[in-house]
């Protein structure tokens, strides 16, 4: 007591000598003076966020005023690609300001690119969450010299050699996805969402490339109904602490479980190969790599550090593939005439043997499936942008400079949109892929469906041919039929671009001829 009141002299004055006895925690007491410096304080502070913001802003498109302390925080937690249409169409670079995060956003091909391309002066920011999620010292956080370092020894998974081992899993795999496909709809005589079996699909696929059998099913299935949570954390910005029920803590708590299983795979990789083995996943491939005596990147890798990698690889691709692979089943059910193409070259490569496995040599064969999937990809990228932050001033304009420590965001959206490069931008059109002179195809600066620079996606071929695959594969094992909604056209942003209505399909066995 005597200490409170030794402390706060002047706001205890009056209480302490007025009343009989004492309150417990006198300081707390509403007096005019303590009033009067709160409100000056809290005042100050928003005025000074007010002129922080307009100070950066300069004359940038955007809000003249920013909401105190949270700004554009409720647009955040539910992102439309109506409004961020609204805000790239406001200008080539514009401001916003969320939970006081100074945000620039670039929407032109020219911006974007710079900002991609300048890693002296922006970074990849990935999304505020996913240091937590991911742990701050995985190697997707690296920067400059070390990153492209590190990133040289992960090229090694997605070679032409690596990708002919896993091609084999993914067309086993798309098999028995399509067989359980078949089965749940020949019990019903509804359309069903793919939302959800095809990102089962893919978090199979993607654990059994990465990690082979060292996954039992039942953790494998765990790590799938997981996985969800961290998919849901992956907002622009998101609450800032990780109290539990929040978005990120449940990440964590889903990541921690992964961790686990990762971890002890890349354990059986080690011993599998040190017993002769040959591999046969990306783990084991990657042990028979840094065990070669020729191999001058070797180095050793804890299973830890080995699972960061494979947890890296899975956080990058299980939403961006199950969009990838949503779209791609509704556009080949909404363009017959595409799908009937698709399966013209089938029969070409595959002579009418459907249960022969797929494999790279067939792929290499088949250039209308590949423009397909360019299409698809990019009339509704999964990806539409990636933020980024400013390691120092970053003059990006003649007349404007990012001040360092903002966060910008190249689009991609527009750029695989613009009528120059992709004439009748809409349009689903696989054929404006097959003419090398087409302006698709001298264009390739406008096709950031993988990004640019540096952090340019590791796995884009890995996806192009994994998407591919599967609808192949899907092209003459099945046929499917969209129920066409009200919300089949409209985009819902989880993490990655999904139709509202999770696609409802009506799948049923392919009879030949
Ligand atoms: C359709 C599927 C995919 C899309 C649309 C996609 C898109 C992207 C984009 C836009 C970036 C950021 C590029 C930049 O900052 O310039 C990226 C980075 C990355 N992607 Fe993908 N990706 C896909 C699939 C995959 C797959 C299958 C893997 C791994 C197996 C993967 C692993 C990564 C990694 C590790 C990075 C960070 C690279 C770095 O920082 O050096 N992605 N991806």
């Amino acid at each position: 007591m005597a200490s409170s009141k030794a402390s706060y002299p002047s706001v205890l004055s009056d209480a302490s000598t007025d009343r009989v006895s004492a309150p417990v925690f006198p300081s707390l007491l509403p007096s005019g003076s303590w009033l009067y410096t709160t409100a000056a304080i809290v005042l100050s502070l928003l005025v000074l966020e007010q002129t922080v913001y307009r100070y950066k802003k300069r004359h940038l498109p955007g809000a003249q005023w920013t909401i105190p302390l949270i700004g554009k925080f409720a647009d955040s937690l539910h992102p439309t690609m109506e409004g961020y249409m609204k805000q790239w169409a406001s200008g080539p670079l514009s401001a916003i300001s969320v939970f006081n995060v100074f945000i620039v956003m670039a929407s032109t091909n020219e911006f974007s690119r710079k900002i991609l391309n300048s890693p002296t002066y922006a970074e990849p920011f990935l999304v505020n969450s996913a240091k937590q999620i991911m742990l701050s010292n995985n190697w997707v956080f690296l920067t400059g010299k070390e990153h492209v370092e590190y990133r040289r020894g992960l090229n090694l998974l997605f070679t032409r050699k690596a990708l002919g081992l896993y091609v084999g899993i993914q067309d086993s795999l798309s098999r028995k996805h399509f067989a359980k496909w078949l089965t749940t709809a020949a019990s019903t005589d509804k359309a069903q969402p793919i939302m959800m079996t095809a990102r089962e699909l893919n978090m199979e696929t993607s654990l059994r490339v990465f990690c082979g059998q060292h996954i039992p099913d039942h953790a494998a299935k765990e790590i799938s109904d997981k996985y969800w949570m961290i998919t849901l954390a992956l907002e622009l910005v998101n609450f800032p602490l990780a109290l539990p029920g929040t978005k990120v803590y449940n990440a964590i708590q889903a990541r921690k479980v992964a961790m686990k299983w990762l971890e002890l795979a890349a354990r059986a990789s080690k011993e599998s190969v040190a017993a002769g083995n040959q591999p046969e996943c990306m783990l084991e491939e990657w042990v028979a790599i840094l065990s070669d005596p020729a191999y001058k990147g070797r180095r050793e890798f804890s299973d830890h550090e080995m699972a960061m990698v494979v947890f890296s690889f899975l956080f990058a691709s299980q939403d961006a593939m199950s969009s990838g692979l949503i779209y791609g089943f509704q556009h080949l059910a909404d363009h017959p005439e595409v799908l009937h193409k698709i399966r013209e070259e089938q029969e070409r490569v595959r002579g009418g043997d459907y249960e022969k496995p797929l494999t790279l040599e067939m792929m290499d064969e088949m250039p209308y499936l590949r423009a397909m999937v360019k299409e698809t990809l990019r009339v509704k990228p999964p990806v539409t942008m990636v933020p980024y932050k400013t390691t120092k001033a970053f003059p990006i304009a003649d007349d404007y400079t990012v001040p360092s420590g903002t966060m910008v965001i190249p689009s991609f959206y527009n750029s695989l949109h613009d009528a120059e490069a992709f004439p009748d931008p809409e349009a689903f059109t696989p054929e404006r892929w097959l003419d090398p002179a087409s302006p698709a195809n001298t264009n390739p600066r406008n096709y950031l469906v993988f990004g640019s620079g540096p952090h340019k996606c590791i796995g884009l071929e890995y996806a192009m041919m994994n998407i591919g695959l599967v609808l192949a594969n899907a092209s003459v094992l099945m046929e499917w039929e969209h129920e066409i909604t009200d919300k089949s056209e409209k985009v819902q942003i989880i993490a990655t671009l999904f139709p509202q209505d999770g696609c409802l399909l009506k799948f049923k066995p392919r009879e030949r001829a």
